[in-house]
């Protein structure tokens, strides 16, 4: 008898194959170009060509949503709309690529053309090698888990640990700090978090609390509150617009920070949670404040208190995300509004940021104190250290 385990192996195993032939074989998206040269005019049967070419370059699984998406805008740009019989149930593979393509209507063949070579063009603009990494400050080049480039004005901090969905560990906090440091002072007008893969960031890597010092557990819950302290005041002292490109699902403290952030970009697959509830935590990233001052008490209690995930239209709507994009063209929108805002003037930019977030800066230092005090006392709790150690026993990790 067949299990659904070897179902989904079987049908990962033939995506891998290229079950969907050559428009969608395994992509390496550090190997992309830039661009693909095209210009804003519409797509060409040759831009088609060369997209398809480029994706058969790709050594990196870029995820069934995106591969799906490719199979489905191909067979539209080439064969029209989709006329097969429906296939059985339990031939999965074939049934998603013909519900893919049959999502598309009666899309005309050049719309479908020019989608398809878009979407390669963001994918490849999302995961373009950064120009040279800048220097953590301990000298390493800051790739790893933190990749740091700056390039046209805008420096990126991306979170890259997307087998662990960008869990931010001990390290990472310091590295960020250093880049903010950094960011400060270089010739940015803006700063820019994101994160690689399926997820934006899946918040404190909850093995963070696992080395316990000689000093025990109340010696490392007063580390981390000082850590986490002075990596919050970060955030609120920094000097220049902060973007978040949330190109996944957020979890956290990534989204707590969200509140110190000026923008906050989302693609349509992102949500946001703060599962704090169930792990026996309280709020930080001064969320405490930001949250209700943004979206009233009784949402930000839903979220912060009780743990409601928000999608990224509703988190919109809360004024938590200042617009939602489709996730097939997030990237090159995104990209191309905040190359155009690096071209304002950089005082007047400045000084406006400044002028709007001096006035609360006492006060947020006061409420990141508190929520940092209280967590030093949650993680000691017998309700956090089960929560912690269920999480890490279901994965094997205790
Ligand atoms: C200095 C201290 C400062 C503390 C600041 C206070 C911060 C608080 C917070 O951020 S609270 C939020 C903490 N985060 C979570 O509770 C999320 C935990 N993770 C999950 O619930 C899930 O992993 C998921 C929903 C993010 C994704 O689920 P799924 O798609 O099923 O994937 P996996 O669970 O199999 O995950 C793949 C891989 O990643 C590891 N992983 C994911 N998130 C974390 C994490 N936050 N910490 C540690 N490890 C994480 C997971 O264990 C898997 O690893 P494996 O492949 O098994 O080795």
């Amino acid at each position: 008898m067949t299990t659904m385990a070897q179902v989904i192996c079987g049908l990962a195993r033939r995506w891998c194959f290229g079950a969907l032939g050559s428009p969608l074989q395994v992509p390496c998206l550090q190997a992309l170009p830039l661009h693909l040269g095209r210009t804003a005019t519409r797509a060409s049967q040759r831009d088609l060509e060369n997209a398809v070419h480029q994706v058969k370059l790709w050594k990196k699984d870029p995820g069934n949503e995106v591969k799906l998406k490719l199979y489905a805008l191909y067979k539209q740009a080439t064969e029209g709309p989709c006329n097969l019989p429906k296939p059985d149930m339990m031939d999965l593979v074939n049934k998603a690529k013909w519900d893919a393509w049959s999502a598309l209507g009666s899309l005309p063949k050049e719309t479908a053309r020019e989608n398809y070579v878009d979407l390669v063009s963001s994918l490849s603009a999302a995961s373009e090698p950064p120009s040279p990494a800048k220097p953590a400050a301990d000298g390493e080049q800051a790739g790893g888990d933190l990749v740091v480039t700056s390039e046209n004005h805008i420096t990126t901090i991306t979170f890259n640990r997307p087998a662990k969905k960008n869990a931010i560990t001990t390290k990472m906090y310091q590295d960020i700090m250093l880049a903010l440091q950094a960011a400060s002072k270089d010739d940015s007008v803006l700063t820019v978090l994101t994160g690689n893969g399926e997820y934006y960031c899946s918040g404190n890597d909850l093995t963070n609390f696992t080395d316990i010092p000689p000093g025990g557990p109340e010696e490392k819950a007063r580390t981390n509150a000082i850590l986490l302290r002075e990596f919050v005041d970060c955030f609120i002292d920094f000097p220049k617009p902060l973007v978040a490109v949330v190109n996944g699902p957020a979890v956290g403290i990534s989204v707590t920070l969200l509140g110190l952030f000026d923008l906050v970009y989302a693609s349509d697959r992102a949500t946001f949670h703060t599962p704090f509830g169930p792990l026996g935590l309280s709020p930080e990233g001064c969320s405490s404040y930001t949250f209700p001052k943004m979206m009233g008490p009784s949402k930000a209690a839903e979220m912060l208190i009780f743990g409601r995930k928000l999608t990224a239209q509703e988190a919109c709507a809360q004024g938590l995300v200042t617009e939602v994009f489709p996730d097939s063209t997030f990237q090159k929108e995104v990209w191309t509004r905040l190359r155009a805002y690096t071209k304002l003037p950089p005082n007047a930019v400045r000084t406006s940021r400044e002028v709007m977030r001096s006035k609360g800066r006492e006060r947020l230092h006061a409420v990141n104190a508190e929520e940092c005090g209280a967590l030093q006392q949650r993680w000691l709790s017998e309700e956090c250290t089960s929560a912690v150690v269920r999480f890490l026993s279901r994965r094997g990790k205790l």
